[in-house]
């Protein structure tokens, strides 16, 4: 069970053409084993000296880009991160845009999403004879931003949409599409964890008419800029999130506190190896 020198206080997921971040200067880089296994790369703890915070780093699909979106980790990824202290976390998405206006290039805070994914990954932790049942309504603890109140379609590849699911999705309110933003908000959710994707629109994936479809190409060619325009975000978003953790808000006040309203299970009832795995998230309930 590695613990971090460092009060970590928040905690960034870097998605595809986020593999760390450059403004941040790195303390320490952890390799982590939690009872749901091996996070997807080490853990760099980085200072904000202005800010006297510390953040830790995830690259979602490692740093080599070796994992699918079906293979992440999702539960090793966001249980370390509760355990080295993050109270609040930031998700970085690379996703295929559904509207005209929300052009590759825009940066986009989803407030809803849409479970697309097969059932393919492992996406609580309450298994195992400990079950609970989290609000998830509102997904998102979102602030403000250009293109918000928008809703995040995930499904689950790693194959792109055809041209009739993208044309679905966008009868069906879907705004922006990728391939992993879930599990990993419900587990956030479970881990008591504020938690915002930032989605960087890369391509119009192909319901557009008589345009090329999507293509790994296209949008790598988009994520050159909106990684700079990430890690620029990050630097200006770690004081305004460190603000809102001294004052309790930016969405803690919801999340923090809710397994005890969530749980079914008595203690009691517990198997002792899963109490002791949700031990591991949350000491101070099981
Ligand atoms: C290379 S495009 C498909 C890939 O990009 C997104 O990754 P991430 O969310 O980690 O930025 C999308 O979800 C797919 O995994
Ligand atoms: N069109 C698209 N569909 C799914 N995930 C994506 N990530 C980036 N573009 C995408």
């Amino acid at each position: 069970m590695t613990r971090s020198t460092y009060p970590v206080d928040i905690a960034i997921i870097g998605g595809t053409g986020l593999y760390s971040l450059p403004g941040l200067e790195v303390m320490e880089t952890l390799e982590v084993e939690t009872p749901w296994g091996a996070p997807s790369s080490p853990i760099t703890i980085s200072r904000v000296k202005t800010e006297g915070v510390y953040v830790a780093f995830i690259a979602r699909h490692g740093l080599h880009h070796t994992l699918n979106p079906t293979e992440v980790p999702y539960r090793a990824n966001i249980a370390a991160l509760k355990h080295l202290g993050a109270r609040v976390v930031l998700s970085f998405s690379a996703v295929g845009s559904l509207r005209e206006e929300l052009a590759p290039g825009h940066f986009i805070l989803p407030s809803q999403c849409i479970d697309r994914t097969k059932g393919l990954r492992p996406h609580t932790f309450f298994e195992g004879g400990a079950i609970a049942h989290v609000g998830f309504a509102d997904p998102y603890n979102a602030g403000k931003c250009v293109h918000k109140d928008k809703t995040l379609v995930c499904m689950e590849g790693p194959a792109f949409s055809t041209r009739a699911e993208s044309h679905m999705y966008r009868a069906w309110g879907g705004d922006v599409i990728n391939m992993s933003g879930l599990p990993e908000a419900k587990l956030a959710r479970e881990a008591q964890l504020a938690y915002q994707t930032v989605c960087m629109s890369t391509d119009y994936d192909c319901w557009r008419q008589g345009e090329e479809a999507v293509n790994v190409t296209s949008v790598m060619e988009v994520m050159k800029e909106n990684g700079q325009n990430a890690s620029a975000l990050v630097l200006v978003l770690i004081p305004a999130l460190a603000q809102a953790i001294k004052a309790g808000d930016g969405g803690l006040k919801e999340v923090e506190g809710i397994i005890s309203t969530s749980c079914l299970t008595p203690l009691k009832d517990i198997p002792e190896g899963t109490r002791a795995s949700l031990h591991y998230l949350h000491p101070e309930h099981f």
